[in-house]
């Protein structure tokens, strides 16, 4: 990974995602991770290819790139190729590359509530909740089955509330909390279909 390295001890967001193409939401969710969680940089892992969605409609990679660096966001978001660099496109995978390449890292991951649902079908996803911090953004549409999805039932006993993010950043995973800030109707597919421009 290029650039400037994190010093010791940093807490670190990882919002990973196809950005076919990046929109506001990603931003809302970003700052939103920074304030709650206390985070000093959240890098946006711009996926070389979903494992569970279909290549066609998707874009390249240097592409999605292209339109996560050009949208207008908070100045301690990062937009990474972490994933085409360490040829991974299974989440348990990169985390585990992450962890040993920046050990004296604490990282979070971030998520919408529609991929809460959806974890269980990822690879080794267990794996992903021991590994490292978990933090829920609410989405419009999808909050109340993520509340009740396999994964939240599965880690119940970890999770933390809403009031105590911050303290995410002083746990050791499995730990986890659901966040419902300001929720955006917004999705990739509605732009890509010319139902929105944002
Ligand atoms: N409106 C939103 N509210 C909360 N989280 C969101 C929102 N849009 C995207 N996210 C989250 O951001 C991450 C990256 O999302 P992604 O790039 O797939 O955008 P998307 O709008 O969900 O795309 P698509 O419509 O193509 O599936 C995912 O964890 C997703 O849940
Ligand atoms: O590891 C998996 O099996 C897996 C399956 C589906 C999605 N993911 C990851 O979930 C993140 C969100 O993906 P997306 O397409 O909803 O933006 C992104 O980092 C993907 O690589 C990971």
């Amino acid at each position: 990974m290029g650039g400037r390295l994190p010093p010791k001890g940093s807490k670190v967001g990882l919002l990973g995602g196809s950005f076919n193409p990046a929109h506001k939401a990603h931003c809302q969710i970003s700052k939103e991770a920074l304030v709650h969680l206390g985070l000093d940089e959240v890098w946006w892992l711009v996926s070389p290819q979903n494992p569970l969605k279909d290549t066609k409609g998707m874009a390249p990679l240097a592409e999605r790139v292209n339109s996560a660096l050009s949208i207008p966001k908070h100045p301690k978001v990062r937009v990474t190729t972490i994933e085409s660099q360490v040829r991974s496109v299974y989440t348990a995978d990169t985390l585990s590359r992450l962890k040993q390449i920046f050990p004296w890292v604490d990282f979070t991951w971030l998520m919408g509530a529609d991929n809460l649902s959806q974890i269980p079908l990822w690879r080794d996803w267990q794996d992903i909740f021991n590994t490292v911090k978990v933090a829920v953004f609410a989405r419009p549409g999808y909050s109340l089955q993520a509340a009740n999805s396999k994964a939240a039932r599965r880690f119940r006993n970890v999770r933390v509330s809403e009031k105590l993010a911050r303290s995410l950043s002083t746990r050791v995973a499995p730990a986890w909390t659901i966040i419902h800030g300001q929720q955006l109707d917004i999705s990739s597919t509605a732009i890509r279909n010319g139902k929105r421009k944002d």
